[in-house]
């Protein structure tokens, strides 16, 4: 077994060449991965292997091949004492309708090994923390859906877990109700400081919400990197033109010219889309000051108006748009494995199949 002290200093999870397959799907395929504590975010459409990672991390169901540590803890060994110090929130509705959720999460603190007294108190702290105040008497079968989220949550943090697993628990939440539960997770690491593993396959949320992402597909890591990485500003300039009488195509003819001065020009989507369905943006790589110049004299020396030239942000949504434009033929979906186009938080959607 791993020296869980010195493990945890540095990483939290750790996954190497992990595997699962069942008879017709892959569900993960040789994942190695390294989290450390923090906020991160598991993104990946619906059927990309997220829950049956977090079930493996579990000790719940086991790896076909490679291996897994959860706070220096060998999954395949150690599992009831990660279950021990690790909390998790199922993605689907799990709750007894009968009682309350006083009721139930004090159930589930004495299930962890708490006590009757410190059960109790643990309760009515977490119960608070999340949000949950006279309602917690009232059986949770009358609830919303956002106060069940809430006890989902409230059950995996009484115990007081040094990590939680958070299987998208923004589901079927109104986007009030939403930015709510991102802003209890943030908490739960800064207040508590509980690292958090939350999966989404919503982007925008986790860009907001998490220090570092790993994104995967069909079962496979695409990228891990910090939030910060994802989006930060780069050397890429967009712009816009307008066209004129004597230039009716203003954005092709820059292109040209542009291109004639050597500089790389591509489109919104790296240049796999038409100019027209990319509406009307080019995009340039900047070497330095000399660009600016360079597009501002070229769009002047073409008689045209420049309408933008800004610096862009990468989002993490072009992750999966340069892993498309990487792949001549894109990869087959695993049978049985549904490919739900990613949602953006402004409601915008990146179909990675
Ligand atoms: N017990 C099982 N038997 C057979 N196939 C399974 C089983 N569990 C999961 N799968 C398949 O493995 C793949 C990954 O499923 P998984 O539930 O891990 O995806 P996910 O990313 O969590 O998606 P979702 O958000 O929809 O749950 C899917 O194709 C799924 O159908």
């Amino acid at each position: 077994m791993a020296d869980a002290t010195t493990v945890d200093a540095v990483t939290v999870i750790v996954t190497e060449s992990l595997s699962k397959r069942f008879p017709r799907v892959t569900a993960l395929d040789r994942l190695s991965v390294d989290i450390a504590p923090g906020v991160t975010g598991l993104v990946g459409a619906n059927g990309a292997g997220k829950s049956t990672l977090i079930k493996i991390l579990l000790g719940l169901a086991p790896a076909t091949e490679g291996s897994a540590h959860v706070l220096g803890l060998d999954v395949t060994k150690d599992g009831s004492t990660i279950r021990e110090r690790v909390g998790y929130m199922p993605e689907h509705d799990c709750l007894p309708p009968d009682v309350s959720a006083t009721e139930f999460v004090v159930h589930m603190a004495r299930m962890s090994g708490l006590p009757p007294t410190a059960a109790r108190e643990r309760t009515a702290d977490t119960l608070r923390h999340v949000g949950l105040y006279e309602e917690r008497y009232r059986p949770i079968g009358g609830y919303s859906t956002g106060m069940k989220q809430r006890v989902k949550l409230a059950q995996a943090l009484v115990h007081d877990p040094q990590l939680v697993f958070l299987d998208e628990p923004t589901n079927g939440l109104d986007p009030a109700g939403r930015d709510e539960m991102l802003g209890l997770i943030q908490r739960v690491h800064r207040d508590f400081g509980i690292s958090v593993l939350v999966t989404s396959h919503l982007l925008g949320e986790l860009e907001r919400t998490c220090d570092h992402v790993v994104v995967i597909d069909g079962g496979k890591l695409l990228r891990s990197s910090s939030t910060d990485e994802f989006t930060q500003v780069t050397a890429s300039l967009a712009i816009e033109v307008t066209d004129t009488d004597a230039q009716p195509d203003g954005t092709g003819a820059l292109r040209a010219a542009l291109e004639g001065a050597g500089v790389t020009v591509t489109t919104a989507a790296g240049g796999a889309e038409s100019l027209a369905s990319s509406g009307h943006l080019l995009y340039v790589e900047a070497a330095g000051e000399e660009t600016y110049d360079l597009v501002r004299d070229t769009v002047a020396g073409l008689g045209l108006g420049l309408v933008r030239m800004e610096q862009r942000r990468h989002q993490i949504a072009e992750v999966f748009r340069d892993a498309d434009a990487a792949q001549a033929t894109p990869a087959p979906a695993p049978a049985g494995a549904p490919r739900a186009p990613y949602a953006t938080q402004d409601g915008g959607a990146h179909d990675v199949a």
